[in-house]
């Protein structure tokens, strides 16, 4: 019963693939000049390309910059349309709309995997999030993983972690059979890979372009870049598309290419691998034998043509060669084809799980992978504990005695919010460390951002803020001996927690719109720096500098601060000599409003500077840029 529900399932992925037709695309990229020169110029990095990729093996090859993975991007809907100044895509003789590229796979070069999950639990995460959750309830998701598993043949490494930095995990291989699987969830029937074989020894290339292979004779059109492949490939390709300096010298069947490239005057010795043998021609180190009268006639009545290169031969040839000729047939076939049918309805990219459901699987994987990984919470509270073990030192039973009970107290407060914004410095990773992993998952429908956004602030907040915070907060407390009442307790660890919530909203923000962590460090310290100094603590700010005043009502400090003082010193009495001295009074001389709701509207101040980092990190994080 088990076999054949998981054989059915193997069944469902082999989907027969489209035909996929471009035409006449021609793609640009900006390029400035220099990094203070607001000057632009374009460069066209595709000219005038067009072919039809149908289901089987379709291979771009070309040196490196030749255009490989522009064509890719282009074609598999990731690249940034504005370049785009002309052509059409078809996908079965119909406009491929904006969201096309939701419903076909793309497998980047570099595996976007979490590293602290095992295969198995990836492809989990995937299924979770990409099968609908009313169609598929979980076993049957379990069993598309279970196919999957079987037909990338990752039964051996289906539990074991891919690895991290300090982990080391499957290999190379493995991975990118994992990174393919990932996409095989959703049973594509058109699949885009970028250079799937970078950075794997010969055998493992051969045995993840064999898998590929197999995924096409199910029917399903493959199309990848490739980078030097051995002959043991070649055999394998049904299509290959030659490029080189963003135009096409060769679209046509891969079993008669070197016959082409015969007819033209190149000679492919015996025994060389043909795809060597085209890279070389296109580099110009194999050189024409003897250029037939018409090819010379092509090359010279050509010359004078706008639309081919002028000083390679090879896209001109290819321009008057019959298997262009019978492209530019078939385009023509497909636009008649297409004026007789209406375009497609796009299919609207929708989610196909539930926000809730896409926070609980982003916060669950998110608790094993801190789990896994646990350096940054460890850290976080022994770095809280000892703060809080050296401030109780420091202060140990502050005295009720005047002047060092104000002094005292002061210093103290001072220093525990000083360690509150300066001790969660680390948060500026949050979205640093997964953002190419957040930028490949959110673009392909895996979640919405808010659902990643909720889920990542929570799992960063409870163990690595909250948790240490209560712990810094208890020992600290008692060991300086503040107001013994557990209402006091309670507004310092609320104003020390919301303090530190600011601060930490505040370094989501910055982590959510920059990319290094040499950028988020300066952009984080800066701030930190000038509400401290500018908190009304430091300096007098009526005395100098009062245009700077206005930094008061925006610094975390200056909140953090007020809040402890006012909770620590209303209603407490010091002493003088032998005279008793209400804390009020050094509340009155500062300026500070002691009331109830001077005490609240720190807190209330406090949260709503946490709101707004918070809101505009989420809108950060809805503005990185997706495409490629
Ligand atoms: N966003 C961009 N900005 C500037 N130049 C770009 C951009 N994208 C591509 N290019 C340029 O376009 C050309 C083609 O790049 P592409 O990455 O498509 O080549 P490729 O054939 O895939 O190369 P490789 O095999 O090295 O990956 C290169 O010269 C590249 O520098």
């Amino acid at each position: 019963m088990e076999l054949s529900d998981s054989q059915e399932a193997v069944t469902q992925l082999n989907v027969p693939g489209p035909a996929l037709a471009f035409q006449n695309i021609s793609y640009f990229v900006p390029i400035t000049k220099s990094f203070f020169s607001k000057e632009v110029e374009e460069k066209e990095i595709l000219r005038d390309v067009s072919g039809i990729m149908k289901p089987g093996m379709n291979a771009i090859l070309g040196p490196t910059g030749s255009g490989k993975t522009s064509l890719l991007d282009v074609l598999a809907g990731w690249k940034d349309p504005k370049g785009l100044r002309s052509g059409q895509i078809f996908m079965d003789g119909k406009s491929a709309n904006s969201q096309f590229h939701l419903c076909s796979a793309y497998i980047v070069q570099e595996d976007i995997l979490m590293g602290t999950l095992t295969v198995r639990e990836n492809l989990q995460f995937s299924a979770s999030l990409r099968l609908p959750q009313s169609r598929n309830r979980e076993a049957e998701k379990q069993l598309k993983v279970n196919a999957v598993i079987q037909e990338l043949g990752l039964q051996e490494c289906a539990d074991t972690k891919i690895g991290t930095e300090f982990l080391r995990g499957v290999s190379g291989g493995e991975k990118k059979r994992c990174s393919i699987g990932m996409e095989l969830i959703t049973a594509p029937s058109l699949i885009f890979l970028d250079e799937p074989t970078t950075g794997l020894d010969a055998n493992t290339a051969n045995s993840i372009m064999q898998l590929l292979h197999q995924l096409s004779r199910k029917g399903r059109t493959v199309i990848f870049s490739i980078h030097q492949p051995r002959y043991s490939i070649f055999r394998l390709l049904d299509h290959l598309t030659l490029m080189n300096k963003g135009e096409i010298i060769y679209a046509g069947p891969a079993e008669e290419s070197t016959g082409y490239f015969n007819s033209i005057g190149y000679q492919c010795e015996a025994f060389n691998n043909p795809l060597d043998f085209f890279l070389d021609v296109i580099v110009g180190e194999i050189m024409q034998s003897q250029p037939s009268p018409e090819l010379a006639l092509v090359r010279e009545s050509d010359s004078h043509s706008s639309s081919c290169s002028d000083k390679n031969p090879l896209p001109v040839y290819y321009h008057k060669s019959h298997y262009y000729e019978q492209l530019q047939e078939e385009l023509e076939n497909l636009q008649s084809f297409k004026s007789h049918l209406s375009d497609a309805v796009p299919t609207k990219a929708t989610y196909a799980t539930s926000f809730f459901r896409q926070l609980y699987v982003v916060s669950n994987r998110n608790v094993k992978n801190i789990l896994r990984n646990p350096q940054t919470s460890i850290g976080q509270l022994l770095l809280g504990t000892f703060f809080s073990i050296l401030v109780g030192l420091i202060f140990y039973q502050v005295p009720a005695t005047l002047p060092e009970a104000f002094q005292n107290r002061l210093g103290a407060f001072f220093f525990l919010v000083i360690n509150q914004v300066f001790g969660n410095l680390s948060a500026v990773e949050l979205f640093i460390n997964e953002r190419k992993l957040f930028i490949h998952e959110s673009s392909r429908g895996y979640y919405r951002t808010s659902a990643y956004f909720l889920a990542k602030v929570f799992a960063d907040l409870i163990p690595n803020r909250i948790i240490p915070l209560l712990m810094f907060s208890a020992i600290s407390y008692f060991m300086m001996g503040l107001k013994q009442d557990a209402g006091s307790f309670f507004l310092y660890v609320l104003s020390l927690s919301l303090t530190n919530l600011a601060a930490v909203s505040m370094a989501f923000l910055v982590s959510a719109s920059v990319s290094t962590f040499a950028i988020a460090n300066v952009l984080i310290a800066l701030p930190f720096v000038f509400m401290m100094v500018f908190g009304g603590f430091l300096v007098n700010l009526n005395s100098m500098l009062s245009w700077l005043s206005w930094i008061k009502w925006i610094s975390i400090f200056h909140y953090g601060m007020n809040a402890l003082t006012i909770n620590e010193l209303t209603g407490a009495v010091f002493h003088l000599n032998s005279s008793m001295v209400p804390g009020e009074v050094y509340l009155q001389q500062q300026g500070i409003n002691y009331s109830t709701w001077g005490l609240w509207e720190n807190e209330v101040a406090l949260l709503c500077l946490s709101l707004v980092f918070l809101f505009f990190a989420y809108i950060q994080l809805l503005r990185v840029n997706r495409w490629k």
